[in-house]
């Protein structure tokens, strides 16, 4: 271990367009969001591993001899982009987690560990470490935390490890890492989330890496560069959900009707191209409300195909017409079922208008927010950069 201590944080996601279409090979279109994760992680010489996770209430502490204990007679297959599922499952009986659980809290405990072993198992010594994590994100409404918290991991464990560099030198406030750290940053972040989704794509872990905004495509990571400034409204409808089961609910409708499904994420890849055009041209040609009409389009469009594929939900059907009402287009953002949506604000809509639709969202019980998007993909920190909020929080436990 180098640093005692270390700050780093990572970026939420908002999906334009492509959510779960992704899943099976299509074109998404992502950007990062300027709500962050953040990790602390201190070398300790207490002989233990401590995880604090303020967010999920959940606290925890294990020896290191019985973490090291797990890793006797398993070997590594750093060849294979797998999950090791013998470690999954020395895991899963450590943890006394039953199978097929989704419970949440142990799937993120379940990811810290697996990444830990893994990423630890050649060293001499296990090490003792405090990490915590505490987010400014929803956890489970569809703005990407459970990428936000793997990317944070990801680069915690293996800068700790020597891995990867701690890029930050004196007097600088943040640092990010090389193209070729970021990627294996990305490549650990992606294994988290399996644990925690099950079968990811692989963009929500690929946004927080690189942050920006990001055209994804089986595995392929390609930034936009020509891409306008944006207002979006995003709005939490609080109904809790699980990105994992609607994952594989999708998967079922797949499967059961091909056929029927098949065309359906073909148009969502069209989507997602018209869309990715659409932003280019507008940042070439100067945006004009031809270009909101499209944008608008394509946003009805494919919120008609997500509650196709069975992730609506009546509080999105509620989002949506209230919406509408006053004029603005919205559709479900991140695995759906509830969670949260984006609404499309053109440079000319009034606060007026955007205050009063705010308003009656509020009073169905729903969060909003106008947000800008894009920022800075995972991030180094010195103490300083981290609002004293936020730190009061990371080393209060
Ligand atoms: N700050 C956090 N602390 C602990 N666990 C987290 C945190 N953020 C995300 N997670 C993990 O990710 C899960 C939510 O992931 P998911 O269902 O994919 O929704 P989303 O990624 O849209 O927020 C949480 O239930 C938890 O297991
Ligand atoms: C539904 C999906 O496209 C996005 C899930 O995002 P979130 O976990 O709901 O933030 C799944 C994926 O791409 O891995
Ligand atoms: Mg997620």
């Amino acid at each position: 271990m180098h640093a005692r201590e270390r700050y780093i944080s990572a970026p939420g996601k908002s999906i334009l367009h492509g959510e779960h279409a992704v899943v099976h090979g299509k074109v998404a279109l992502a950007v990062s969001l300027n709500l962050r994760t953040y990790l602390r992680l201190q070398a300790t010489s207490a002989g233990k591993v401590c995880v604090n996770l303020p967010n999920i209430d959940t606290f925890l502490s294990w020896d290191i001899t019985a973490l090291k204990s797990l890793l006797s007679g398993w070997k590594a297959d750093c060849s294979s982009s797998e999950l090791d599922s013998n470690l999954v499952k020395r895991l899963r009986e450590f943890m006394a987690i039953t199978d097929g659980s989704t419970d949440t809290r142990s799937m993120a405990v379940l990811a810290f560990l697996y990444i830990y072993l893994s990423v630890f198992a050649d060293a001499e010594v296990l090490p003792s470490l405090s990490v915590c994590v505490w987010s400014e994100l929803p956890t489970g409404a569809g703005l990407g935390s459970s990428a936000a918290f793997s990317v944070c991991l990801s680069a915690a464990l293996l800068s700790a490890r020597g891995t990867i560099s701690t890029p930050l030198i004196q007097q600088q406030n943040t640092a990010r890492w090389s193209d070729a750290e970021l990627e294996l940053i990305n490549k650990w972040a992606f294994q988290g989330e399996k644990i925690i989704h099950g079968n990811p794509s692989g963009v929500d872990n690929a946004v927080s890496t690189w942050g920006g905004v990001l055209r994804y495509h089986a595995g392929m990571i390609t930034p936009l560069s020509r891409v306008p400034t944006l207002r979006i409204l995003l709005t939490n409808t609080k109904v809790p959900r699980s990105t994992k089961v609607l994952v594989s609910g999708v998967k079922d409708k797949i499967n059961k009707y091909p056929s029927v499904m098949t065309p359906v994420l073909d148009s969502v890849d069209a989507v997602s191209q018209a869309c990715e055009q659409t932003l280019a041209d507008m940042a070439t040609e100067g945006a004009s409300t031809k270009h909101y009409n499209i944008l608008e389009d394509l946003i009805d469009i494919n919120q008609h195909h997500l509650n196709v594929m069975g992730v609506g939900h009546s509080s999105l059907d509620t989002l949506c017409r209230v919406t509408l009402a006053h004029g603005l287009h919205s559709k479900l953002t991140g695995a759906g079922g509830g969670g949260c949506g984006i609404t499309l604000l053109r440079p000319e809509t009034e606060p007026s208008v955007v205050q009063a639709a705010v308003q009656e969202l509020k009073e169905a019980g729903f969060e909003c927010w106008e947000t800008s998007l894009g920022g800075p993909g995972v991030l180094l920190h010195s103490s300083n950069s981290i609002t004293q909020d936020t730190l009061s929080i990371l080393t209060s436990y």
